[in-house]
C-alpha cells in the first residue's frame, strides 16, 4: 500500500485527477469506478476542468457507482445514481449510456446485486476504483464487521453513519435504513484502488485501515490484500498516523515517470 499525504483537500484532488487522466491517455475507454460522499468532489472538479481545457480526452471513459441508496423514489436528488450522474457524468460530458451502477430500486435485490457484480466483470473489471472512507472504517456502504469476501449486496447503515450521511437530507429521519453496495471482495477486484481522505475527522479511521491490523472490524483495511492500492491523505487525515515521516520521505523519494 502507498500512502500519500498532501497538503489539503485541493491538492488531493487534482493529483488524483491527473491520475485518472494518465488512465485515460493509456486506455481511452477504462472503467472508472467512482464513489460519493463530500471527499471526492475535487477529483471530478479537477478533471472536468481538464476535460474542459482539452488537456484529457474522457469522451470514451465509463463509469461505475459503488453504491446506492435502498427506498429513495427514482430521480430522488440524493440517490447516488442522481449523485453521480449530477456531478461526474454530466461534468466530464459523458451520457447515462456510459454509466452503470447497482439498482437500489428494484423489486429482486439479491438478484439485481448478482446481475451487478456480473455486468461489471462482462465490462472487463473496474480499472481505477475511487474511495472515500467513513468515520468508522467503511468502504463503499460496508459497514463494519462486512465480510472481507463480501459481494454486491444489501446492507444495513450503522447510526453512526446514517449521522454522517444526514446533512444531505432534509432531515436526519429520511437517511435510508438500507444500502447496497459493492461487495469488499467486489471492490478488491479492481486493477487500482485509490482512497482519498481528507480532514481531521477522518485521522482514525484512516490509522486503523492503514496501519492496525486486517480486521472486518475495519473495513477499509482491506486494501492491505491489494496488490495496488494508494491511499491520498491530506495532513489532518494523515495527523494519526505513525509513519508518516516515512510516508513522505518514500513519495518525496519516488521517481515521478512511476505515477501512483
Ligand atoms: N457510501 C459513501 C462512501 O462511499 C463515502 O466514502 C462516505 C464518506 O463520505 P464523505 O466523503 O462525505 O465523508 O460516505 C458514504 O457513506
Amino acid at each position: 500500500m502507498e500512502v500519500v499525504i498532501v497538503q489539503d483537500a485541493v491538492a488531493g484532488g487534482e493529483l488524483v485527477a491527473e491520475t485518472i487522466a494518465a488512465l485515460l491517455k493509456r486506455k481511452p475507454d477504462a472503467l472508472l469506478g467512482v464513489a460519493t460522499g463530500s471527499t471526492p468532489l475535487p477529483v471530478y472538479q479537477a478533471l472536468a476542468a481538464q476535460v474542459r481545457a482539452s488537456a484529457v480526452d474522457a469522451s470514451r471513459a465509463r463509469i461505475c457507482q459503488l453504491d446506492e441508496y435502498v427506498g429513495l423514489p427514482a430521480g430522488h436528488p440524493e440517490s447516488y445514481r442522481s449523485v453521480v450522474l449530477r456531478e461526474v457524468v454530466e461534468p466530464l460530458g459523458l451520457t447515462e449510456e456510459s454509466f452503470m451502477g447497482p439498482d437500489g430500486s428494484a423489486e429482486d435485490i439479491a438478484a439485481a446485486c448478482a446481475d451487478y457484480d456480473r455486468a461489471l466483470a462482462e465490462a472487463g473489471g473496474v480499472d481505477l476504483q475511487l474511495l472515500g472512507i467513513g468515520t468508522d472504517g467503511h468502504i463503499g456502504f460496508n459497514e463494519p464487521c462486512s465480510s472481507l469476501a463480501s459481494r454486491t449486496r444489501i446492507k444495513t447503515l450503522t447510526k453512526q453513519t446514517r449521522e454522517d450521511n444526514a446533512r444531505f437530507f432534509d432531515s436526519p429521519d429520511e437517511v435510508p435504513h438500507h444500502v447496497v453496495t459493492q461487495g469488499i471482495g467486489t471492490i478488491l477486484d479492481a486493477r487500482h484502488l485509490v482512497l482519498l481522505a481528507t480532514g481531521e475527522a477522518k485521522a482514525e479511521a484512516v490509522a486503523l485501515a492503514v496501519e492496525g491490523p486486517l480486521s472486518a472490524l475495519v473495513p477499509a483495511s482491506a486494501l492491505q490484500m491489494h496488490p495496488h492500492a494508494t491511499v491520498v491523505v491530506d495532513e489532518a487525515a494523515a495527523s494519526k498516523l505513525k509513519l508518516a515521516d516515512y510516508f513522505r520521505a518514500t513519495y518525496a523519494a519516488k521517481p515521478v515517470w512511476q505515477g501512483l
